[in-house]
């Protein structure tokens, strides 16, 4: 059987006396987008700081192109090709838009010129060029959440980990986000999104991974997981 791209093998992570990811496992395809979902404090985020190592795994597995990711430092797994967005952006506030997309660009060269070059590259593909000169702490929410998956696509990264990116923006907004992601994809990186938006999550994912309490309740195309009893019972409750 060939290496999977990407695969957690049951994961687990305790705070405490709390469980908040139980035994999770799953597989990400090269090339696929694939959507975490499931009830809010179900461990979806969590489950992206252990993947980026913001967050020591209690027991359990993470592998990238047939590499344990346990134990590596972000900045390690930064630099074997994975980036992350946070569903909290937060740009650095002094710096231009720009400047906020260079300083990721460092992660593969050290010269000025080609993070300069690269970053300009990164902010025409995201549709925030003219925007190039703005300071980041100006920003609209819509372009700050660009600028947050701008500076993840500075790193170069393989795998993208996309964190609530659709959250509070206009639908025009939220249409243009899927437009980009779509974007993304088809540019040859692979993407884990976690998102509450349905409508976006069901018209992006080739698979969907439905979480409740740390643990795997549905796994499947969007269309099945939606309508599978255990999905809709997390999402709305028995009754
Ligand atoms: N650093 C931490 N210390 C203690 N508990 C934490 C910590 N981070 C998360 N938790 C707990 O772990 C559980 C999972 O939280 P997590 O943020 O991963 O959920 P989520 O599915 O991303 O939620 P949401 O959809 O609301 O963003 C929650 O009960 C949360 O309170």
């Amino acid at each position: 059987m060939s290496t999977p791209f990407f695969e957690s093998q049951e994961l687990t992570k305790d705070f405490g006396g709390l469980r908040a990811v139980n035994n999770l496992s799953f597989h990400v395809q090269e090339g696929e987008i694939f959507g975490l979902i499931g009830p809010n404090g179900s461990g979806k985020t969590t489950v992206f700081n252990l993947i980026n190592g913001y967050y020591p795994i209690t027991s359990g597995q993470i592998r990238f192109q047939g590499t344990s990711l346990n134990g590596l430092p972000t900045w390690k797994i930064c630099k074997l090709g994975i980036a992350r967005t946070f569903q909290v952006v937060k740009p650095l506030r002094r710096m231009t838009v720009l400047e906020n997309v260079m300083t990721a660009a460092f992660n593969h060269t050290d010269s000025l010129t080609k993070s300069r070059e690269k970053a300009l590259e990164i902010l025409e593909f995201c549709g925030l060029i003219d925007r190039k000169d703005a300071s980041a702490k100006g920003l609209p929410l819509g372009d700050r959440k660009r600028l947050e998956i701008a500076r993840a696509l500075a790193t170069e990264p393989k795998l993208l980990l996309l964190d609530e990116t659709m959250a509070g923006l206009t639908p025009q907004e939220q249409a243009d986000g899927v437009k980009l992601i779509r974007k993304i994809r088809d540019s040859g990186i692979t993407i884990i999104i976690v998102e509450h938006i349905m409508r976006v999550i069901m018209s992006l994912c080739d698979r969907i991974l439905c979480i409740n309490y740390g643990q795997r309740i549905a796994e499947g195309r969007p269309e099945e997981v939606a309508n599978d009893p255990a999905v809709i019972e997390a999402y709305l409750g028995k009754d």
